[in-house]
C-alpha cells in the first residue's frame, strides 16, 4: 500500500472522491475539472485542490484531472484492490440491517463473519453472512484474517466485547453502541451516533436556517 502523511479530514474525503470517480468513469467521463468535482461532492473546489495537491501535481491548469488517473491513483491509496474482511458482533435489530447492507458494492469491505449469544441465530446464515457462537470469536478472527469489526451489541457487554475483538488482533471497530470504548493504543474505533447527527442537523437548521 503507498503511504501518504495527509490530514485526517483530507483522508475521510478520500473514499467520497474515490466514488464520485468511479461514478464518472462508468458513465464515459474522461476529465473532470475541481468546479465539477466541488459541484458534486459538496466540498469547495479549493478544498478538493489541496487534497489533491497532497499527493502531488495530478491536474493540469485548463484541463482539469484525468478521471481513470485519479481513480487508479486514489484506488492504490485507499487499497481498493484488497477486499478487507470485517467481522460483525451483535446480529439484533441494527445488526440485521448492516449484514443487509451490502458493503462491497460501495467500498472494498465486506462482513465476513457475524457473532451472536443467541443461540436460535448462530449457525445459520444471514443476508449471505455466517452467523457464528460468540465462542468462536477469537478462532474465527484469525483464520479468516480479519482485521476490523463492527460492533452492534448492547451498551453493557461492549466493552467485553472490545477487549476480545483487541485480543484477537483486531485493528480497527466501528462502534455503534453508545458506550466510549477503552481500547489498547493499536486499535482505532471509529463512533457513529446517528443521535447525535440527527442534533447536528436539528441544531444546523434552528440556528443558521438557509445555506
Ligand atoms: N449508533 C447508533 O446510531 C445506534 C442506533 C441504534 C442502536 N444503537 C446501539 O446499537 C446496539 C444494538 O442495538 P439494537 O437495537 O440492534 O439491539 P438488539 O438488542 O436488537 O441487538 C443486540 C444483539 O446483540 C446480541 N448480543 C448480546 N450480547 C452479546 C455478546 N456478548 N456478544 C455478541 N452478541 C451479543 C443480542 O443477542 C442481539 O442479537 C445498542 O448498543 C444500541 O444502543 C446505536
Amino acid at each position: 500500500m503507498v503511504e501518504h502523511d495527509i490530514p485526517k479530514a483530507t483522508a475521510k474525503r478520500l473514499p467520497i472522491y474515490y466514488r464520485y470517480l468511479n461514478l464518472l468513469l462508468d458513465s464515459g467521463t474522461v476529465r473532470v475539472s475541481s468546479n465539477e468535482l466541488s459541484e458534486a461532492v459538496k466540498f469547495d473546489a479549493a478544498t478538493i485542490r489541496r487534497d489533491f495537491s497532497y499527493f502531488g501535481a495530478l491536474g493540469k491548469r485548463g484541463y482539469g484531472y484525468d478521471v481513470e488517473a485519479l481513480m487508479n491513483f486514489f484506488g492504490e491509496i485507499l487499497n481498493q484492490d484488497t477486499l478487507a474482511s470485517v467481522a460483525l458482533v451483535g446480529v439484533g435489530n441494527l445488526g440485521q440491517a448492516l449484514l443487509n447492507f451490502n458493503f462491497h458494492q460501495s467500498s472494498n469491505a465486506r462482513i465476513a463473519a457475524a457473532f451472536d449469544v443467541k443461540p436460535e441465530i448462530i449457525n445459520t446464515i444471514q443476508s449471505g453472512i455466517p452467523v457464528y457462537s460468540l465462542a468462536d470469536l477469537e478462532s474465527q478472527i484469525m483464520d479468516q484474517r480479519i482485521d476490523v469489526a463492527i460492533v452492534t451489541v448492547p451498551a453493557d457487554v461492549a466493552q467485553d466485547v472490545a477487549n476480545r475483538l483487541a485480543n484477537a488482533g483486531i485493528r480497527g471497530i466501528l462502534n455503534f453502541t453508545p458506550l466510549r470504548l477503552d481500547v489498547p493504543n493499536n486499535v482505532r474505533v471509529q463512533n457513529v451516533d446517528l443521535t447525535n447527527e440527527l442534533q447536528t442537523l436539528l441544531y444546523f437548521i434552528n440556528n443558521f436556517g438557509d445555506k
